[in-house]
Parts: structure tokens; sequence; C-alpha cells
């Protein structure tokens, strides 16, 4: 998919398109469209980006919050969005042992009571050894230091989530 192509969508396309580059958050690329045109994918990027920037601090952790756990409920139930499912399934949340399920549960119930949202990694950079250990390590960061931290990754994932919807056209022009 090139810009252009990007550029001539109307809302809904694009919304349909580009709505969970933030996981659940389509609210965002509601946003930009009006922004258009874009000069490129990174342009693009950018103002996704800035959108987030720009918002409060209530705003910033209302897009953590809409977050699925890693390896939590909504992956044992099946009800994650496509992309999610695909991300953890790489990061091998999939295959968790019992035991591991567990650790990881606890550890996901201890960040949300000392932070009051999820914790929040791009998973298709991680495995499921390091999630553990990023977590534990996390939750002992400061607040305002932790809602940096978990901003860039959500900025990671959509990186990635935009580059595979930009780069799928490519392959097949
Ligand atoms: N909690 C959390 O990090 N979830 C996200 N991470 C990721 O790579 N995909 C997600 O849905």
């Amino acid at each position: 998919m090139d810009i252009e192509k990007v550029n001539s969508m109307d809302f809904g396309e694009f919304v349909d398109v580009f709505g969970n580059v933030i996981e659940r958050c389509p609210l965002i690329a509601a946003a930009v469209w009006s922004q258009r045109p874009f000069s490129d994918l990174e342009d693009l990027e950018k103002h996704l980006f800035a959108f987030i920037d720009a918002l409060p601090q209530s705003g910033q952790e209302g897009i953590l919050r809409c977050h699925p756990d890693l390896a939590g409920r909504e992956l044992q139930r099946g009800t994650l969005s496509a992309e999610s499912q695909r991300e953890q399934r790489g990061a091998g949340l999939t295959s968790l042992d019992a035991d591991e399920r567990l650790r990881l549960a606890e550890l996901n119930a201890q960040y949300r009571a000392r932070f009051g949202f999820p914790f929040v990694l791009a998973a298709r950079l991680s495995d499921r050894a390091a999630v553990q250990r990023e977590l534990a390590a996390r939750l002992h960061c400061p607040p305002a230091q932790e809602l940096r931290t978990a901003l860039g990754e959500v900025k990671k994932i959509g990186h990635l989530r935009l580059a595979d919807l930009l780069g799928a056209d490519q392959a097949r022009a």
C-alpha cells in the first residue's frame, strides 16, 4: 500500500485499516485522518504518536488500559484482537505451562495494583522469558518513568503494526 492510497481513503476506510495500530484506540486514527495528506509512512506515524503525546496523563493512561494483559484471561478466552493474538503467540505466550502462566498472572496483578494500568510491552520484540524478566524489573520503576516506558512500548507496537499494513501490499504489488 503506498501513501497515495492511504491519502485517498475516506474516513471509514482509514479507520477500518488503521484503527487498531494503537490497540483498541480507533479514536486516534479517526483524529489524524483530517491531517491528510501524509508525505509518507513516517509522517503518518508522526501524527499518530503526536496525538498520544499531546494527551493529558489520564488519556495516556486510558490508552494503556485499552491493552489486554500479556498471557491474560483474554488470551485464554480467545477474545484478543487479531494483532494482539499474533504478537502474543509470536512471543510464545500461548504455550506457557501452568506455573509460568500463574507467575505472569501474579506479576500482572501486582503491576496493575501499583500503577493502575496493565503492563504493556511490544511482545514481538520479546519472548516469554524476557516478558517475565521485564515485568518483574519494571514493577519497581517510579510511576512517572513507568508511564513513559509503557507509552514507548505502545509506539513500538504501533510502528510494527503500521509496517505490516504498508508492507503487506508492497509484497503484493
Ligand atoms: N499488555 C500488552 O503489552 N499487550 C500488547 N503487547 C503486544 O505486543 N500486543 C499487545 O496486545
